[in-house]
């Protein structure tokens, strides 16, 4: 069987160019640019080229981008604080805390400090419970991406065995929630499942978002589903290579092989979360200004 590979990076494109002209028309309209504000403690180099790509791609679309980085030492307070500056700054739309935070820093409390309003990743209380209830809310920019995917795909997934491996605040909840608004019965399973292939054998659809190289082997999967991969695992350089490659949490080449289509890495979930983002920034200013999105192609 030969799987189609899905193209997140056309995905995006396609995204990116709805919210560049959305964009154009936030500024005509409230007088001043949408401000995305991404905040990186720490020096982690991976951590640091998605700062830098959000960045530019904020910029790219005719939106303001502020970048802070702060030192690794930060203390709690003045994390809190900066986060609490960001809040009551009107030319501010989105805030983006670059997770995860080093550790002596409590992440949660963190979180907890974005206004909802401002909250591009979806993942505040306030916003994480208007998820779960079924409200219109901004939400986290991977699964949104994922869900965008499918309902391209597929259009109708109702009835669907959905099975989510992994269950972080920033992909597998999120995910499992936006599933489920779609009708799908859906399965979260994580490190302590006790027979992952042995669930893996029905589902239609797998979302894979653990951080295990190639964990998910292709002959777990059924013949015919569809496989969204989120992982981005580097792997140790081989001799001659100056990086190691990327691989997911599924084993592609393999799943090929048994699926009806599936994500690479890189090119395929991955990236569409910055495209996503930049949505999410949009329609976070439109709402901040008290303006109608002029359409519902986001
Ligand atoms: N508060 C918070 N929100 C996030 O959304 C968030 C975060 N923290 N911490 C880190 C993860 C990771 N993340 C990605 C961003 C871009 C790509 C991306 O551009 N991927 C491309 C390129 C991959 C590459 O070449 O490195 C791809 O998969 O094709 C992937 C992953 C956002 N995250
Ligand atoms: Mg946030």
């Amino acid at each position: 069987m030969s799987a189609t590979i899905i193209d997140g990076k056309a995905f995006a494109a396609g995204l990116r160019e709805r919210v560049g002209k959305l964009a154009g028309e936030f500024e005509a309209k409230a007088g001043r640019k949408a401000g995305l504000a991404v905040v990186l403690v720490g020096e982690d180099p991976a951590s640091e080229v998605y700062v830098r790509s959000k960045g530019k791609a904020t910029v790219a679309l005719g939106m303001e981008s502020f970048e802070y980085r702060l030192p690794a030492d930060t203390p709690q307070e003045e994390l809190v604080a900066m986060v609490e500056r960001l809040n009551a700054d009107p030319s501010v739309d989105g805030i983006l805390v670059q997770l995860p935070l080093p550790k002596h820093l409590d992440e949660k409390a963190v979180i907890a400090a974005v206004d909802p309003d401002k909250d591009v990743d979806g993942i505040t209380p306030t916003n994480a419970g208007r998820l779960v209830l079924g409200m219109d809310t901004l939400v986290s920019c991977t699964p949104l991406g994922c869900t965008m995917i499918l309902k391209d795909m597929l259009g109708d997934f109702s009835g669907m065995d959905a099975v989510i491996v992994g269950r972080s605040i920033l992909f597998g909840k999120p995910m499992a929630q936006l599933l489920l608004a779609e009708n799908c019965t859906v399965t979260m399973a994580h490190s302590r499942t006790r027979d992952l292939p042995g669930l893996l054998r029905r589902a239609d659809i797998v979302v894979a978002a653990v951080g295990v190289p190639e964990l998910i082997r292709g002959d777990w999967l059924k013949p015919g589903a569809i496989v969204l991969d989120g992982g981005i695992n580097r792997l140790e350089a081989g001799p001659g290579e100056a990086k190691g490659r990327l691989v997911g949490d599924v084993a592609f080449d393999e799943a090929l092989d048994h699926v009806k289509a599936i994500t690479p890495v890189p090119g395929g979930v991955g990236a569409t979360t910055i495209a996503v983002l930049m949505r999410n920034t949009i329609v976070a200013a439109y709402r901040n200004e008290g303006l109608d999105l002029p359409d519902d192609t986001l």
